[in-house]
């Protein structure tokens, strides 16, 4: 490892420049062997994780989905889309070879040099649907994210053969095909308990009509205190599926509540969460909670986010269904990609950008 830096001799050269702009992203500084944090990964105080707010008495519910026969399965999904917005799932059927497989390909992608990660940047990558990138959004960042992350839109497996990079395309498909039916199985569980019947081709597109995965890269920080790994946001797809490593770091906010829970890794298991997108199509009932990741001091983290969402092309609000039957939409419908941008034009903040869709 390369010898400690001091403050003094990192604030005299561009971070930016280095971190984002030549693609060596929070890894690069990270082994750099830093003995304090960048100022310009300093967030403003009240954005700090304090263990204050977080609560040990209470966790997210854990369902077990070997018998998807059993009606009370269902109840469980439903009451935990709307309670919590987030639940773990354990025998949900994809085979656990295929989770190492892709924790592994994603630390094999992080590993890669500098310039082989970048030139799947925005301003290198041939395509739009992919993208390598450290923290969210750095332009319109006051203070930066102590995170990496790769980002794979799905169009086609040839697509995927053509742009998608070597090091993780197969674990990541392999990811996203056997996720597949699960992920039918979870929403068509919601939308019962929306009254509605069936999935039909509208209902698949809204529902399930695009994804993207991401790899997230969390390096071990200095002073990680000071900073944040992901800050607070809710996520803009319909449902995520999360597959975290057993380091652990991600905390939930309780409904209406400034308190925090931590959802501690489970071997084999898959965190759930309802996006914004559900949130809007059932008119509040499910919810898009916010939740947030701690840097960690001592180690390394990853994690690998299926994000099931609309068709960028597809217009969302409140489904037919819940407005029938009586409810007041609270929201509007708006051009899924008009969503998505707003999204990404601006740094994380809370459940802000449900804002936008709100009559
Ligand atoms: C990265 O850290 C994250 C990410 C998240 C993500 C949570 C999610 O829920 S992702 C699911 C998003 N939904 C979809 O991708 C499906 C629908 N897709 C679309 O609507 C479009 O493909 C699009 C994403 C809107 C892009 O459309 P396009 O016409 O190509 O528009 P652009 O002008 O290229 O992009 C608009 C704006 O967004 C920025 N951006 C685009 N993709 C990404 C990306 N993968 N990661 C980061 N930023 C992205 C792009 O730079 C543009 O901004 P400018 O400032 O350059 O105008 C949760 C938490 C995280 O920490
Ligand atoms: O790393 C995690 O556990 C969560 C990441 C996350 O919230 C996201 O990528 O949207
Ligand atoms: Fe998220």
């Amino acid at each position: 490892m390369a010898p400690a830096l001091s403050m003094d001799s990192i604030n005299s050269w561009d971070v930016i420049s280095f971190a984002v702009d030549k693609g060596h992203g929070v890894k690069g500084l990270a082994e750099l062997g830093l003995e304090t944090l960048p100022k310009q990964y300093i967030q403003p105080i009240e954005e700090q994780i304090t263990y204050s707010t977080v609560v040990n008495d209470d966790s997210i519910p854990v369902i077990d989905l070997s018998n998807w026969n059993d009606p009370k399965v269902a109840e469980q999904i439903c009451n935990a889309a709307e309670k919590w917005g987030f639940f773990q799932i354990v025998n949900h059927g994809i085979p656990i070879e295929i989770l190492e497989n892709v924790k592994e390909a994603t630390r094999g992608f992080f590993q890669l040099p500098a310039e082989e990660k970048n030139k799947h940047s925005k301003d290198h990558s041939p395509s739009n649907n992919v993208r390598y990138g450290t923290s969210f959004t750095p332009k319109a960042e006051k203070a930066l994210e102590w995170k990496d992350f790769l980002s794979l839109f799905y169009v086609s497996d040839d697509e995927a053969a053509a742009l998608w990079p070597s090091a993780c395309r197969n674990e990541a498909l392999d990811f996203m095909k056997s996720s597949k039916l699960v992920i039918r199985r979870l929403l068509e569980a919601l939308m019962k308990g929306l009254n509605v019947k069936e999935i039909d081709e509208t209902k698949e597109s809204l529902l399930m009509g695009s994804k993207r995965i991401n790899m997230n890269y969390y390096p071990k920080c200095p002073e990680p205190e000071l900073t944040v790994g992901v800050g607070r946001h809710s996520d803009v797809s319909t449902l995520t599926i999360l597959l975290q490593d057993d380091i652990g770091g991600l905390y939930v906010k309780k409904l209406d509540r400034d308190a925090w829970v931590h959802v501690p890794p489970i071997d084999g298991a898959i965190v759930i969460n309802v996006g914004d997108a559900l949130q809007i199509l059932s008119n509040g009932r499910y919810k898009s909670i916010e939740h947030r990741v701690i840097a960690n001091g001592r180690r390394n983290r990853i994690s690998v986010p299926i994000f099931v969402n609309p068709r960028p092309n597809d217009i969302i609000g409140p489904l037919p269904e819940v407005i029938e039957r009586g409810e007041k939409p609270i929201y509007k419908q708006v051009l899924y990609s008009d969503y998505v941008k707003h999204f990404f034009r601006k740094a994380h903040d809370g459940k802000e950008t449900v804002d936008f869709a709100k009559i």
